[in-house]
């Protein structure tokens, strides 16, 4: 469902160049966890926006359900994103003059809310827990809260794909822990794709994908072996197939 083909970026700065990916190659099925694990500076976030669409690859071809990202308009990213993609981020980025419910609603506040949208949102709380929280205001709200906050309203627009960017960043291990179990439920209820990028590889479970990410390329997953049959050496196994 995501097809990522010899992906590159490079950044300018002055006279320097940085190549944050360099030749990514990989398949991630629809309804997968997947995993981008690798040290600081190695382009997980990097290869976690082109998903999304908020950046181009300098080089190669990104493809999500059947589109290709790269050669797509600025205007048509625009709905891919608004459409298809749910984000989570670190620190949350809730508004903090909103309640709760109210910032699940935000995807939809540019075109209206509807009743339907305002009940999905409401149900999406009580099934991340927060039933009874619906009117506190972010700084009512425990981190671990804010981030049941942020899930809800990745998903309330039932995205094809939910990109989380070190969700638990910020959380203690305990919490990281429940906000692992809430994404991996709703994941299940909602059949949605979810793609994080984390430096904790003990939410990864043995059935997730795992993409190691290292200097910009895919390397082997967890303890150096390949991390699922979908990938190996950053190849997907279809190209592997084809050698
Ligand atoms: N806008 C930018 N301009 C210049 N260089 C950038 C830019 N964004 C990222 N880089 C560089 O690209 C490389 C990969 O960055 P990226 O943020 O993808 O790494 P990361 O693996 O997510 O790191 P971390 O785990 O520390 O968040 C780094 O060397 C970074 O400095």
């Amino acid at each position: 469902m995501i097809d990522v083909v010899n992906a590159w970026k490079s950044y300018k700065s002055g006279t320097r160049t940085v190549d944050a990916l360099r030749g990514i190659h990989c398949h991630i099925d629809r309804g997968r966890f997947a995993f981008i694990v690798g040290p600081s500076g190695s382009g997980k976030s990097t290869l976690l926006y082109m998903l999304g669409a908020v950046d181009r690859p300098t080089q190669g071809e990104i493809f999500v359900d059947g589109e290709n990202l790269v050669a797509m308009s600025e205007a048509a990213q625009n709905v891919y994103r608004r459409e298809k993609i749910g984000f989570i981020f670190q620190s949350f980025n809730l508004i903090n003059n909103l309640t709760a419910v109210e910032n699940v609603l935000i995807p939809f506040l540019p075109r209206g809310v509807t009743a339907q949208q305002r009940a999905d949102a409401a149900e999406l709380l009580t099934r991340v827990g927060l039933g009874d929280r619906l009117d506190h205001r972010p700084y009512q709200l425990s981190g671990g809260e804010q981030q049941r906050v942020a899930i809800a309203r990745a998903l309330v627009k039932k995205p094809l794909v939910v990109l989380a960017d070190e969700p638990t960043g910020e959380l203690d291990s305990k919490t990281g822990d429940e906000i692992y179990k809430i994404l991996r439920s709703l994941q299940e209820a909602y059949h949605t794709t979810l793609v994080v990028v984390t430096h904790d590889r003990r939410f990864i479970n043995p059935h997730d994908l795992v993409l190691e990410i290292q200097d910009g390329q895919l390397v082997g997953g967890p303890n150096g072996s390949p991390a699922s049959s979908e990938v190996s050496n950053g190849l997907p196994a279809e190209v592997r197939a084809a050698e």
